[in-house]
């Protein structure tokens, strides 16, 4: 696991005042870092295009140009001059150097994005805007430096911002990059250490970013086993059956010893999964909600009162009944419409979808402050996991998920892991790596997943 942080002044400051290091020294290891990476990808002679803006984002920019000068073709280009102090110091340095300025955008092997970084306080000018939609639009390699431009410290993208093949990020791993709106622009994401090793510096976080280590697979390890060892899922059915099936499939493949669909009418099975009127007698976990559709509410609160680990997904989330159950420890999968009903629901907030993802960090912890029993998986392009005052997230999802029976498959693997005795965090964490990876390990064109797919690549990890 990685350590993220909403913002990194106060471990630049610790960097100042506990360590010696100066404003110059952190710059000049934040330039040598994005030189490092072009001279480790680029032939020498290539040319590079850096745009840098009036504050510390150009200072940095600048700072680069001068390290690749002579090895590289540099173009630098200002087109605000040089505002803050050690923007003015670096130009002043290149200008020593003989490195002269260029006055526009000219096609290059590589353009480096140093024209804002996190100081964007306002919305893009017209100038502004230009620049970036005419460096999106250049067939070149390109570099962000420290976060592509027009991305806030939110990871809100309120008008455009440039698009990056690599973001080489300053200091530590921001939220802002992690925001869904920013996941088309940062392109491949790397830290540089501010003169010292990163884990010198970095303080404690409760923010995480997660690692495929961080996967804990339900591998068998004992021989003396029986099905019963691992457990007996029950997912209950409802109107779409089809959600319930998908669910118990995933989670049979995904290790549960036992898995009854709980159904009224009876509905064709795989034979390996058997069907139920009531909740079986030796339960172990608990999945409803997906495809549940109308359904008779003193059922529901009968399966919602048992002690046994739960998972809620779909339907339910508009439904008051959950309430109760959020004092308990259990786990919620909703996508961003239903997490906004049972914002409101929960009357935590009354918002839009739109409102909810420009804000997916801020709400998540509103939520778990709330309920800090509850287990929350908030779905999207990075899903955060949220439980009391973490926030985990897993950014290796990819749109080959976007599809009608994914999130079906991602509650079976939760539910499955719950039934062989996971907590809910460890369920939800190495469920949705599990789900996450085996999309991105699936090698058929990107449009062509379906539900099963997914499962037969769980299978493989
Ligand atoms: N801290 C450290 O130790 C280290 C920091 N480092 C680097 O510093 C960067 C932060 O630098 P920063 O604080 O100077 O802000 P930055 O992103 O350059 O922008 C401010 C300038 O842009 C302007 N401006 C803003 N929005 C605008 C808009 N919409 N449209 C037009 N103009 C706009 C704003 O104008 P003003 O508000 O003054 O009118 C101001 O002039 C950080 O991202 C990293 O790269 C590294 O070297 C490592 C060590
Ligand atoms: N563009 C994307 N990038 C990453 N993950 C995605 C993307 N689109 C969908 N997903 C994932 O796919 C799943 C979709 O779940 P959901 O919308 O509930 O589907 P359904 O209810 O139809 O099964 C979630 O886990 C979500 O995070
Ligand atoms: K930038």
């Amino acid at each position: 696991m990685q350590h993220i942080y909403y913002e990194v002044g106060s471990l630049d400051k610790k960097c100042y005042e506990k360590f010696a290091l100066t404003e110059d020294i952190l710059m000049e290891h934040a330039a040598s870092s994005i030189a490092r990476f072009i001279e480790e990808n680029f032939e020498k002679k290539s040319s590079v295009l850096i745009v840098c803006g009036p504050g510390n984002n150009g200072a940095d920019g600048l700072a680069l140009g001068r390290l690749l000068y002579k090895e590289y073709e540099v173009k630098l280009y200002l087109p605000f001059g040089a505002k803050s102090q050690m923007a003015k110091l670096q130009k002043n340095r290149v200008e020593l150097l003989g490195l002269t300025l260029h006055e526009e955008i000219s096609e290059s092997d590589i353009v480096v994005d140093a024209l804002f970084g996190s100081g964007l306080n306002k919305d893009l000018d017209e100038t502004s805007l230009n620049i970036i939609n005419t460096l999106n639009q250049l067939n070149t390699y390109k570099i962000a430096c420290d976060i592509p431009s027009g991305i806030n410290i939110k990871g809100q993208v309120n008008q455009e911002a440039f698009y990056a093949d690599t973001t080489i990020t300053m200091g530590a791993l921001k939220v802002a990059l992690f925001n869904d709106e920013a996941k088309d622009y940062v392109g491949k994401i790397e830290v540089a250490n501010l003169g010292i090793q990163r884990s010198i510096y970095e303080e404690k976080t409760n923010i995480f970013l997660l690692e495929k280590e961080d996967m804990n697979l339900p591998l068998r390890n004992k021989k003396n086993s029986h099905k019963g060892s691992f457990g007996h899922l029950n997912v209950i059915a409802g109107c779409k059956k089809g959600a319930g099936i998908i669910a118990a499939k995933a989670a049979f493949g995904f290790g549960a010893g036992l898995v009854s669909v709980v159904c009224h009418e009876d509905i064709d099975l795989p034979y390996h999964i058997m069907q139920t009127h009531f909740l079986s007698d030796n339960c172990t976990a608990i999945a409803i909600g997906m495809g549940l559709g109308k359904y008779e509410t003193e059922e529901i609160k009968t399966i919602l009162a048992k002690e046994i680990p739960t998972i809620i997904d779909a339907d339910l989330f508009y439904e008051e009944i959950i309430l109760e159950k959020l004092k308990s420890d259990v786990v919620l999968t909703p996508h961003p419409k239903e997490f906004c009903a049972l914002l409101k629901l929960c009357e935590i907030a009354d918002i839009s979808v739109i409102q909810l993802q420009k804000d997916r960090f801020e709400y998540v912890s509103k939520f778990c402050n709330k309920y800090p029993k509850v287990t929350l998986l908030l779905k999207g392009a990075n899903v955060l996991i949220g439980k009391d005052k973490e926030i985990y997230v897993n950014s290796f999802g990819t749109s080959t998920l976007s599809k009608g029976g994914s999130g079906d498959v991602l509650s079976g693997l939760i539910a499955s892991l719950l039934a062989q005795s996971y907590n809910s965090l460890d369920a939800a964490i190495t469920a949705n790596l599990a789900h996450t990876l085996a999309a991105k390990n699936y090698k058929k064109n990107n449009y062509s997943l379906i539900p099963s797919d997914l499962v037969e690549e769980v299978k493989k990890l």
